[in-house]
């Protein structure tokens, strides 16, 4: 295979705290995680609310908290993705979606923020072009972000990236707020930009939107990827899926039956030192319990988990 559009290795991010007198300590977020992206691919990250899945998109994006330290490697057309590089193609050849929308200057038009410093007419037409594709009136280009609703502010984000000449776009829950119809287009837009030799990196929580649109799903749980797995498994059924958490959350969907997996992810600061599945997961035994699974390369998936073979 090719080599991929984007690529992480060995991704880590930490915090830099301040406990109790002021006693600083540094929280590990996100660790050994390794993910790539290639032309023609959507992927989508799931996983639970708080595992790291904005930090990664962040990270990729250079814009991560001055409290945040990053370690590992991301590459972008092969080449490591150097600040300086990230200059040039950050807005450009990578669009993010952002889940929130602080990321809009609150002080701005919108019509103003969408165009960027590009005040030219063929940007202006790609604004407007845009903005009736997300079903944006005329009007709404001289509202200021608070004047928007959520699902409205969602539609200005998703445009703004829709109207880049970008080759990656990275999107971080695109579709809270909007209608089943706008979600629907939303997804179908990512995947049309995929099948043009492009390559989309989708964050989302609702897997079942996920399983109509993208090519492979990675999950996310505590801070690692667990699975990567083509959507087809996940269709095939939960034998085979490889991971017990990934299980427990195809278990989960209304359509297999609501189940509930008892237990929460670990914080940050309580991180088992094995697998961080293994305190709700029935198949731990003392080797989860010690060490973590590397990532293995299992049929045409990935897991980590000492289990799954
Ligand atoms: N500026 C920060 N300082 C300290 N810790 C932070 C900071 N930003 C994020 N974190 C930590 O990173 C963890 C992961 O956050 P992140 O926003 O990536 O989660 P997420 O998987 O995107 O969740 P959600 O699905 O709710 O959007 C949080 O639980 C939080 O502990
Ligand atoms: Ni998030």
């Amino acid at each position: 295979m090719k080599n991929p559009l984007l690529e992480v290795k060995d991704l880590s991010i930490s915090f830099r705290m301040y406990g109790r007198g002021l006693k600083q300590y540094h929280q590990q977020t996100i660790s050994n995680l390794s993910i790539d992206v290639h032309k023609g691919e959507l992927l989508a990250i799931v996983g639970s609310s708080g595992s790291g899945k904005s930090l990664l998109a962040h990270g990729i994006m250079g814009l991560l908290p001055n409290n945040a330290t990053m370690g590992g490697k991301v590459y972008y057309e092969g080449k490591e993705l150097t600040e300086k590089r990230l200059e040039k193609l950050r807005g450009n050849k990578i669009a993010l979606i952002p889940q929130s929308i602080s990321h809009l200057d609150p002080l701005m038009k919108i019509a103003r923020q969408v165009q960027g410093t590009d005040r030219s007419t063929e940007s202006r037409e790609r604004q407007r072009a845009s903005f009736e594709r997300y079903d944006l009136c005329q009007q709404s280009e001289k509202l200021y972000p608070f004047q928007l609703s959520g699902g409205m502010a969602r539609r200005v984000l998703i445009s703004t990236a829709a109207q880049k000449d970008a080759n990656l776009i990275i999107a971080d829950e695109p579709t809270p707020g909007l209608d089943v119809e706008m979600a629907m287009k939303t997804l179908n837009y990512f995947r049309a930009f995929a099948d043009q030799g492009k390559a989309v990196l989708m964050i989302t929580h609702d897997i079942d939107l996920a399983l109509q649109v993208a090519d492979k799903i990675a999950v996310f749980y505590a801070g690692t990827i667990v699975e990567i797995a083509p959507v087809s498994d996940f269709h095939k059924g939960v034998e085979a899926l490889r991971h017990p958490y990934t299980k427990a959350l195809y278990k989960a969907l209304p359509q297999n039956g609501f189940e509930v997996t008892r237990g929460c992810q670990p914080y940050d600061k309580d991180m088992p030192i094995g697998c961080a599945f293994a305190p709700r997961c029935s198949r731990a035994d003392e080797k989860c319990h010690q060490d973590k699974s590397p990532l293995k390369q299992l049929g045409e998936g990935r897991v980590r988990c000492h289990h799954a073979f």
